[in-house]
């Protein structure tokens, strides 16, 4: 279980908070999608989450453990656990698709061998099983630099799905996306999801999709919790107070 006990994070030189006195906690099995307008905190929340961001004040448990406490060994360990899928892919262009799902394992493997592609032939059939999973199995040599959008994000969860993680954080996935393919893109997320019982936590900016997939939807606006409950609780009024203007549910 991820818990955010009273998370305040102040970046430096700022007067205002990107995240201020946050309590949220995440179980096992649900599918969060986070809602905010721009500058609200929720890549900060991402990459408090994901101990890529110290709290400012306040506590970050992970099964009952504080982040704070651990080793820059222990923050790792958890970053390998955790899949991130970025809205710009950050996958390596020139390199083929195997090879960046392969990647997945640099948490893992010494950065050098990942790097280079010494990769074990159980490795590659796994990449390989995983492609399949997401529906790009013909397309395992080809440079990721000739990729759809839709089929580059892909990539990127395969890529995050090699790590055989706990926890899947999305940071605006879909957001180069056009809507269909956005669309599929959740519909994958929720697949994997499924199929693993992972916790995933995804920020994102299409209210409609966040309905549809969300097991539970948390609000954002000035580093504030203003919204936390199901997908059916979200009326028009709770999203004109997280975003500040009408806007239909
Ligand atoms: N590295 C940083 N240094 C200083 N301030 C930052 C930094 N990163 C974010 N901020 C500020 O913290 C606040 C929250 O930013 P954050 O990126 O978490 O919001 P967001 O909801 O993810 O926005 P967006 O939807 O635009 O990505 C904003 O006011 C932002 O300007």
């Amino acid at each position: 279980m991820i818990e955010l006990n009273d998370v305040t994070v102040f970046y430096p030189k700022s007067e205002e908070p990107a995240l201020n006195n946050i309590n949220l906690s995440f179980d096992r099995g649900e599918f969060v999608c986070v809602l905010g307008p721009s500058g609200a905190g929720k890549s900060t929340m991402i990459r408090t989450i994901n101990a890529l961001q110290q709290a400012t004040d306040g506590k970050v448990i992970i099964d009952g453990s504080d982040i704070a406490e651990w080793s820059e060994w222990k923050r790792r360990q958890w970053r390998s656990r955790t899949g991130m899928i970025f809205q710009h892919f950050h996958l390596i262009p020139r390199l083929t698709v195997e090879h960046n799902v392969l990647t997945g394992l640099f948490g893992q493997k010494h950065g050098i061998a990942a790097f280079a592609g010494v990769f074990s032939q159980s490795e590659k059939n796994k990449a390989q099983a995983i492609l399949k999973q997401v529906g790009l199995e013909e397309m395992a040599d080809r440079r990721v630099e000739w990729l759809s959008g839709g089929q580059k994000q892909r990539v990127g969860v395969a890529r995050a799905l090699m790590q055989e993680p706990e926890v899947f954080l999305g940071d605006e996935p879909v957001a180069s996306l056009d809507p269909g393919t956005a669309r599929s893109i959740f519909q994958l997320l929720r697949e994997v999801h499924e199929r693993k019982n992972l916790t995933t936590i995804i920020n994102v900016h299409d209210v409609t999709l966040a309905k549809e997939f969300a097991t539970r939807i948390i609000g954002l606006s000035h580093g504030e919790v203003i919204f936390n409950g199901s997908p059916d609780d979200l009326t028009s009024i709770g999203l004109e107070t997280i975003y500040g203007k009408a806007l239909q549910a």
